[in-house]
C-alpha cells in the first residue's frame, strides 16, 4: 500500500489509513422491497448468518461479516429477494435519493449494484436509465435486474459523454470509472497495483466529460451525484473544478449522526478548487470500516 503514502498531505490519520486498507471487508445485503420485506428478511435472515447486523443508515441493509456465508448463495438471492454489494458504493444512491415517478439516468450502471438500488428506492415505478459504454458488462445489469424483477428499468449501450439530450431526466448518477484505489479491502488487500500520474489525467479527461454531459442533460433544480471508488483528487475535486459555477453548485451533503465523512480538499499539490468542492465527501477506509469513496451532489442551475 506503499503508493497510499501521496495521500498523507489530505488525510488525519496516515497510519490507521494504510492499516485499514488492508483489512478484509465485510458485505452488505439489502431488502428488495418491491417484492419483501425489512421484517421479512429479519425472519429468516439470523438462519444464514447469524451475525448479521443491521445497518441504521440505509432503509433495510445488513451487514455480514468477511469470512461469513456468501449471500449470493443463498435462496433468497436466487429469488430476488434481498441483493448483495460493498457498504460504501451504498452511499452515491443515498445521495441520488431518487424518489418514484421520475426520470432517472445511471451514466456508467454495470455491472448494476446501484442501478438495481436506485430502481428499488423508487418503488419501480418511473424510469431509469441504465447505460454503459461496455456492451459486454451490460449483461451483468440484464442479471440483477431480471433477478430482482425490476421493470421501471431500461439499458443503453453509449458513451455517457455523448448521450443525445437535454435538461431530460430529474437526477443523474456518474459512478465514473476510475483508478480505483478504495476498492483494496474488496480485493482482500491485493489491489497493489501503481497507478502513475498520466493514468490519473488520462481517467480525469474522460470523467470531465461524463460529468459536463451529465450536467447538461439534468433538469434545472436537478440532481447529478458524481461518484468514484478512488482518493485522487485529480480524479475527484480536480473533476468538479471543471463544470462551470454558474452551471450547477456542488450542495452540502448532512450524512446520518455516527457517520464518519472529511470534506473535499480545496488545494492539491498546488492547485486551488473553486470552493464548493469542499461539500464533497470522502470515505477513508478507517473512518466507518468501509471501503474508500468520494461522493459530490451538484444541483443544476
Ligand atoms: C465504477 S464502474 C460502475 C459500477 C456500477 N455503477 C455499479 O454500481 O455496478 C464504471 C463503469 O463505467 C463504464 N464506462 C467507462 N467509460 C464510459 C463512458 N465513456 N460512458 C459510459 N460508461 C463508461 C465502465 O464500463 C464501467 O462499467
Amino acid at each position: 500500500m506503499e503508493h497510499l503514502r501521496r495521500y498523507a498531505p489530505i488525510v488525519d490519520d496516515l497510519d490507521a489509513f494504510l492499516a485499514a486498507a488492508e483489512e478484509p471487508l465485510h458485505r452488505v445485503v439489502w431488502a428488495n422491497t418491491v417484492r419483501t420485506s425489512a421484517a421479512e428478511v429479519e425472519d429468516w435472515l439470523p438462519d444464514r448468518c447469524p451475525e448479521a447486523e443491521r445497518i441504521p443508515w440505509f432503509d433495510a441493509a445488513w451487514r455480514i461479516p468477511a469470512g461469513a456465508s456468501r449471500p449470493g448463495k443463498w435462496p433468497e438471492f436466487a429469488l430476488g429477494l434481498i441483493h448483495s454489494q460493498e457498504e460504501v458504493s451504498l452511499w452515491p444512491v443515498w445521495a441520488l435519493d431518487a424518489r418514484p415517478g421520475e426520470e432517472v439516468l445511471d451514466m456508467c450502471a454495470a455491472p448494476g449494484s446501484k442501478a438495481a438500488r436506485t430502481a428499488v428506492g423508487m418503488g419501480d415505478r418511473g424510469r431509469l436509465v441504465a447505460n454503459d459504454r461496455k456492451w459486454g458488462r451490460l449483461q451483468g445489469v440484464h442479471d440483477v435486474v431480471t433477478r430482482l424483477g425490476l421493470t421501471c428499468a431500461a439499458s443503453a449501450n453509449a458513451n455517457g459523454a455523448h448521450i443525445p439530450g437535454e435538461a431530460c431526466f430529474d437526477r443523474v448518477l456518474v459512478d465514473a470509472p476510475c483508478s480505483g484505489e478504495g476498492t483494496s479491502r474488496k480485493a482482500g488487500g491485493g489491489n497493489r497495483a501503481r497507478i502513475v500520474q498520466d493514468d490519473f489525467h488520462k481517467l480525469a479527461a474522460i470523467q470531465k466529460s461524463l460529468l459536463r454531459r451529465a450536467v447538461e442533460l439534468v433538469r434545472p433544480g436537478g440532481t447529478v451525484v458524481y461518484a468514484t471508488c478512488t482518493y485522487a483528487p485529480e480524479e475527484n475535486e480536480a473533476v468538479l473544478d471543471g463544470i462551470y459555477p454558474e452551471k450547477a453548485a456542488i450542495e452540502p451533503i448532512q450524512v446520518p449522526e455516527g457517520v464518519h465523512v472529511a470534506p473535499g480538499v480545496t488545494e492539491w499539490e498546488g492547485q486551488r478548487f473553486r470552493p464548493d468542492v469542499a461539500n464533497a465527501i470522502r470515505f477513508w477506509p478507517h473512518l466507518n470500516d468501509t471501503g474508500g469513496f468520494f461522493v459530490a451532489r451538484l444541483r443544476r442551475l
